[in-house]
C-alpha cells in the first residue's frame, strides 16, 4: 500500500499542512518540537484509531481549536481509499471512509497498515507487562479488526466485575444478589477472556518465528530469540470451551482472594510476554544493544506477518531511530525494507544516514508546524 497524500487540519501543532508523497522513502528532518512525530502519530491514528502517546483525544488538536481532522489518500491493490479522522476537544471522534461517515469505527480499522518504530519501543523489552499486552493488541487490530470489538467487550466485562468486587470488598460481605451477579460477571469474563487469550497465543505463535530468524540474521547467528506468551489463564490448546473452563476453574480457585483484594485477580488483563536471548530473560539481562536488536528483530517480524496476512507491505514509521542504530543494523534494516515497504521517517539531522539512503528518499524539513 502506498500513502499519496496526508492532510492536517488543526492537528497537533499543524494548521493547515498537505503532504504529498513522492518516494517510497520519506525522511522528515527538523529540530526537536517541531511535528515531526505528530505526524507519523496521525498516520498511527488513522491505521490503529490509537496513538501510542496520548489517551484524550483533547490533546491532539491544535490549542484553541475545536476540532481537528486526519485526512490521507492511500493507494492499495484493489484501488484508492480515501481516509478521514475528526477529533474534537469535546464529542466523540468520527471516521469516514471514501467521503462516508462510518458507523462503525471498527469499519475503519485495517484500511491503512502502518508498523511504528520509536525510541519508546525498547519499553516493549524493559517495561512493564501492559506495554507488552498493548503491543500484541496493537498488532492484532490491524491484522484482525474485529479484535478491536472483542478487547473493548472484554475491557467493559473487567470493568464491571471489577466495580463490584469493589462494592463486595467494601462492605466486608458478600449477599445473595452479589453472588449471583458475580457469577454472572465469571461467565462472561470467561467468555471475552478466553477470545482475547486465544487471538494472542494465535498471532504469537506466528509472529514467533519471524521475530526468531530476523534476530539470528541481526546478531549474526550468535543469538537466539524465543517469545513466549505467558497467559494468565494457561491454555493447552486452542478450543474455547477448553480455554472457557480453565477461565472459571481459576476463578473459582481465587474467589477469596479477588473478594480481599476487591478487584479481579485472573485473566487476560494479567497476560505477560516473555523475550529470552540464548535462554536469558531479555528484560533482566539484555545489553541495550541486544535489546535494540530484539526490538528491531519483533518491527521487521510485524511488517512481514502484517505483509502475509494483509496480502500488501503495510507502512513503516521510523521515529527517530535510525540514529541510535549502530550502521549495521541500519543497513539490516535497509535491505529489509529496500523499496517494498514505504517508509517515513523522523530525524534531527540527516548526518547518521547512509548515502543510499538518502539518494533514494525525499527530504522534507519540518518547521513550527510548517512542511517545506
Ligand atoms: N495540541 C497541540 N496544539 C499545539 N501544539 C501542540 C499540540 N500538541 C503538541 N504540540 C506541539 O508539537 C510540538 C512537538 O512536536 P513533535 O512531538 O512532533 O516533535 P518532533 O518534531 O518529533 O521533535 P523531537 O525530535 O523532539 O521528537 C511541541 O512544540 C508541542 O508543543
Amino acid at each position: 500500500m502506498y500513502l499519496k497524500t496526508l492532510h492536517l487540519r488543526s492537528f497537533r501543532n499543524y494548521q493547515d499542512q498537505r503532504v504529498d508523497f513522492s518516494a517510497p522513502k520519506t525522511i522528515l528532518v527538523g529540530n526537536n518540537a517541531q511535528g515531526k512525530s505528530n505526524l507519523l502519530e496521525a498516520v498511527e491514528l488513522l491505521a490503529t484509531l490509537k496513538s501510542h502517546r496520548v489517551g484524550r483525544d483533547r490533546d491532539l488538536v491544535l490549542e484553541g481549536a475545536s476540532a481537528g481532522q486526519i485526512t490521507a489518500t492511500l493507494e492499495r491493490k484493489y484501488g484508492v481509499a480515501d481516509l478521514a479522522l475528526t477529533v474534537r476537544t469535546q464529542g466523540r471522534r468520527t471516521v469516514a471512509l471514501n467521503q462516508e461517515n462510518l458507523k462503525r469505527q471498527l469499519d475503519f480499522l485495517g484500511v491503512l497498515n502502518a508498523v511504528e518504530f520509536s525510541s519508546l519501543d525498547l519499553d516493549l523489552v524493559r517495561g512493564a507487562p501492559e506495554r507488552r499486552r498493548s503491543w500484541v493488541d496493537s498488532l492484532l487490530i490491524q491484522i484482525e479488526p474485529i479484535y478491536a470489538h472483542i478487547l473493548q467487550q472484554y475491557n467493559q466485562v473487567l470493568k464491571q466485575r471489577n466495580a463490584l468486587l469493589k462494592e463486595i470488598k467494601s462492605e466486608h460481605s458478600l449477599s445473595k444478589s452479589q453472588d449471583a451477579q458475580l457469577t454472572l460477571w465469571d461467565v462472561q469474563l470467561a467468555t471475552t477472556g478466553s477470545r482475547v487469550t486465544r487471538r494472542r497465543a494465535r498471532v504469537l505463535k506466528r509472529l514467533a518465528p519471524l521475530a526468531h530468524n530476523w534476530h539470528a540474521s541481526i546478531s549474526g547467528k550468535t543469538e537466539i530469540l524465543e517469545i513466549k506468551y505467558a497467559p494468565n489463564v494457561s491454555l493447552e490448546d486452542d478450543d474455547p470451551e477448553k480455554v472457557q473452563q480453565a477461565f472459571l476453574d481459576k476463578i473459582q480457585q481465587r474467589r477469596l482472594p479477588e473478594q480481599i483484594h476487591g478487584t479481579s485477580l485472573v485473566g487476560s488483563h494479567r497476560d505477560e510476554v516473555e523475550f529470552t536471548i540464548n535462554q536469558t530473560p531479555a528484560r533482566a539481562y539484555g545489553s541495550q544493544g541486544q535489546q535494540r536488536t530484539l526490538v528491531l528483530a519483533l518491527k521487521l517480524a510485524e511488517l512481514k506477518l502484517i505483509e502475509e496476512v494483509v496480502g500488501e507491505p503495510p507502512l513503516l514509521l521510523l521515529d527517530d531511530v535510525l540514529a541510535e542504530l549502530d550502521p549495521l543494523r541500519q543497513n539490516q534494516l535497509l535491505d529489509a525494507i529496500q523499496d517494498r515497504f514505504q517508509t517515513l521517517i523522523t530525524t534531527t539531522h540527516l548526518g547518521s544516514f547512509d548515502a543510499d539512503w538518502l539518494k533514494s528518499s525525499q527530504i522534507l524539513s519540518v518547521q513550527g508546524g510548517n512542511i517545506k
